[in-house]
């Protein structure tokens, strides 16, 4: 990772010393579902481009701001935009000796979207840690691949596909730095048992059932949507549903000890079959996100009055 553990925490520490709230979740909203953070009680609202440091949303859909509050009583803080490959963001970068030993550089270089490629993709998910988060709640909007998803369905993330990993473009490539995490982090348990159970029970009690799914999420860089071609490859790899984001957040905050819970919002059927007419477009998957968000907000509302404190376990 490009960045050292105390630059890290001129992010942590500013934060901490403008907010009171001490949140134990984090919330992710994916493409259309930033109107979750809207359900946060007794707010605390920044700007990223008001936060040293954090990268800046550029992707319609994704507001661009840290929503601190608090949900049935607990602390949470919620990203109403996340980043992808996509937006030129690295996953990975080597540290170089100035990044390494000022945290001013760094500081007055992040006021300028020209130097955006010196932002991690997943550099929000460390400050979390440094900020005391234990949980975190990664929702995307994806594609699906399974024949027996429609639009509109839920899917909890069980285990994913990280394709760009293949080719080396893991978010914990760099030198390690024990404070965060292992060199080597088992990620056959990444995404939570005991959540994605919680997730079952809320979902059937609040009668979703009918639209709740349980799959495998695989990542690919974007931005361009998949070819018929990739579609049909993606699903005999045991793929469900498919997007550009979340997977490279999940790493980085299993490495950190956090305890993950994913999911999907089916937002569109990807495209299997050469006489389809069906074309994948952002609109639709804004769309969705729109039709779906109060069954979303209900379900990770209920969802984290659940959430037990965590126990801090990685393999
Ligand atoms: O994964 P999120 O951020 O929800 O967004 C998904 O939706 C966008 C494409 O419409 C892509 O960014 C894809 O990753
Ligand atoms: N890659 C990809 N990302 C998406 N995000 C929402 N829908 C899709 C999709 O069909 N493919």
């Amino acid at each position: 990772m490009g960045y050292t553990y105390e630059e890290y925490k001129v992010t942590a520490d500013w934060l901490l010393a403008n907010t009171e709230h001490r949140p134990l979740i984090a919330i992710i909203c994916g493409s259309g579902l930033g109107g979750l953070a809207e359900i946060l009680k007794d707010q605390k609202v920044f700007s990223y481009s008001d936060i040293p440091n954090f990268p800046q949303s550029t992707v319609h859909g994704h507001a661009g701001r840290l929503v601190f509050g608090t949900l049935k009583g607990k602390s949470c803080v919620c990203m109403q935009g996340r980043f992808h490959l996509y937006e030129g963001y690295p996953i990975w970068k080597r540290q170089t000796k100035s990044a390494g030993k000022s945290a001013n550089k760094l500081l007055t270089l992040s006021r300028s979207v020209e130097f955006s490629a010196e932002h991690l993709v997943t550099f929000p998910i460390r400050i979390f840690r440094l900020l005391g988060v234990e949980t975190a709640i990664v929702t995307n909007a994806a594609g699906g691949l399974n024949e027996n998803y429609k639009v509109g369905d839920i899917m909890l993330i069980k285990d994913h596909l990280n394709m760009p990993g293949f080719a080396g473009n893991n978010p914990l490539v760099g030198p390690n730095d024990e404070r965060f995490g292992l060199r080597f982090p088992c990620m056959s348990d990444a995404y939570d048992r005991d959540l994605r159970k919680l997730a079952k029970t809320v979902a059937r009690d609040l009668g979703y059932s009918d639209f709740l799914k349980e799959g495998v999420y695989c990542v690919l860089g974007g931005p361009s949507f998949e070819t018929i071609a990739e579609c049909n490859m993606l699903k005999r790899l045991g793929a469900d549903a498919v997007g550009m984001s979340t997977v490279h957040e999940v790493i980085v905050a299993r490495h950190c000890g956090m305890r993950v819970f994913g999911l999907s919002l089916i937002t569109n059927k990807a495209v299997m079959d050469y006489n389809s007419e069906s074309k994948a477009n952002h609109e639709e998957v804004l769309q969705t996100g729109r039709e779906r968000a109060s069954q979303l907000e209900e379900m990770i509302s209920r969802l984290v009055e659940g959430i037990e404190p965590n126990n801090n376990n990685v393999c």
